[in-house]
C-alpha cells in the first residue's frame, strides 16, 4: 500500500429527502488497499458507495474517485471501475458467457472470446457458461456478478457484499479471486456482514454506525485491542479510539 488515495471523502453528506443518512464521513482508501465496510444494517454502507460511484449527488463535502469528484465525471469514472452492486443486475436472458463478453466489450477489449473464457474459469462458472442468467443460482449469479466487476481489470473494484448468498466453499475461492487481484495492484473497497470476512481479507476496516464512521483503522490496529467481532459489538453506536 502506498499514501496515494484512490478514494478521498471529507465531510461526505446525504440525505434522502429531508432524512440524512450520511452525516459527515471522512475516508481514505490507498492505491492497492483491501478495503472492507462494515455496519449494522441501515448505516448507510451502500449509499456511501453509491454516492462513490456518482449513483446519487451528495448533500454536502467532497468526494474524489480516482482523482475525479464521481457525480461530475461519472461515466469517466464507471470506465475505471469494476462494481457489484448490492442487488446485482445482470440481464436475466443472456447466458454467463454472453453477459461477460458484452461487459468486455463494454470495457474496449477486441477479442473477447479468450478473456471471457478465462474469466468465466477463475469465478468457476465454466459449466454454468451457456447457462441463462435467470436460471442460475443465487450464488452463481453472484459469482457472475464478481465477473463482470472484473471484466476490463480495472484499477478499482467497489463490491457492495460480494459474498452474500455464496457457500463457505466458494466464499474462500472468492476470497482468493480478491487477494490476487489486490496482489496485483488493484485497490478494492468492499462491504460485508462478515466479520471474519472483513478480519481474513482485508487490510484496512470503516465501521458505519448510524450514518457516521466509528471506526477506521488497519486490520492490525484492530487486533491489538481485541478481535474485529468483539471491537465491532463494543462499538454500538459509540466511537472508539484505537
Ligand atoms: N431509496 C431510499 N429512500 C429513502 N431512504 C433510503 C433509501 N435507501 C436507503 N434508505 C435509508 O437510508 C439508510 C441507509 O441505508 P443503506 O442501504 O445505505 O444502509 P446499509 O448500511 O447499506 O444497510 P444494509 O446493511 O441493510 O444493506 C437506511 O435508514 C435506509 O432505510
Amino acid at each position: 500500500m502506498t499514501t496515494e488515495s484512490i478514494i478521498a471523502c471529507a465531510g461526505l453528506r446525504f440525505a434522502y429527502g429531508t432524512a440524512e443518512v450520511i452525516h459527515g464521513i471522512d475516508l481514505t482508501v490507498g492505491r492497492g488497499d483491501l478495503f472492507a465496510l462494515l455496519g449494522t444494517n441501515g448505516a448507510g454502507k451502500t449509499t456511501a458507495l453509491e454516492l462513490l460511484l456518482g449513483e446519487r449527488r451528495a448533500g454536502g463535502g467532497t468526494i474524489r474517485v480516482l482523482g475525479r469528484d464521481p457525480w461530475l465525471a461519472r461515466r469517466a469514472v464507471a470506465g475505471e471501475v469494476g462494481v457489484v452492486p448490492q442487488e446485482g443486475g445482470c440481464a436475466p436472458d443472456l447466458t454467463v458467457r454472453e453477459t461477460v463478453r458484452l461487459w468486455l466489450r463494454l470495457r474496449g477489449r477486441r477479442d473477447v472470446a479468450g478473456p471471457a473464457a478465462a474469466l468465466i474459469d477463475e469465478l468457476r462458472l465454466t459449466d454454468r457458461a451457456t447457462r441463462r442468467v435467470r436460471q442460475l443460482s443465487g450464488g452463481e449469479r453472484r459469482r457472475l456478478d464478481l465477473a463482470v466487476a472484473l471484466c476490463g481489470d480495472p484499477p478499482l473494484l467497489i463490491l457492495d457484499e460480494p459474498t452474500s448468498g455464496l457457500d463457505p466453499q466458494s466464499r474462500l475461492h472468492t476470497w482468493q479471486v480478491l487477494r490476487e487481484r489486490s496482489r496485483r495492484g488493484t485497490t478494492i473497497l468492499f462491504s460485508t456482514h462478515y466479520l471474519e470476512e472483513a478480519e481474513e481479507l482485508a487490510d484496512r476496516v470503516a465501521i458505519m454506525d448510524a450514518g457516521r464512521l466509528a471506526l477506521c483503522a488497519t486490520v492490525d490496529e484492530v487486533r491489538r485491542s481485541g478481535s474485529l467481532t468483539e471491537v465491532f459489538h463494543r462499538i454500538a453506536g459509540t466511537e472508539v479510539t484505537l
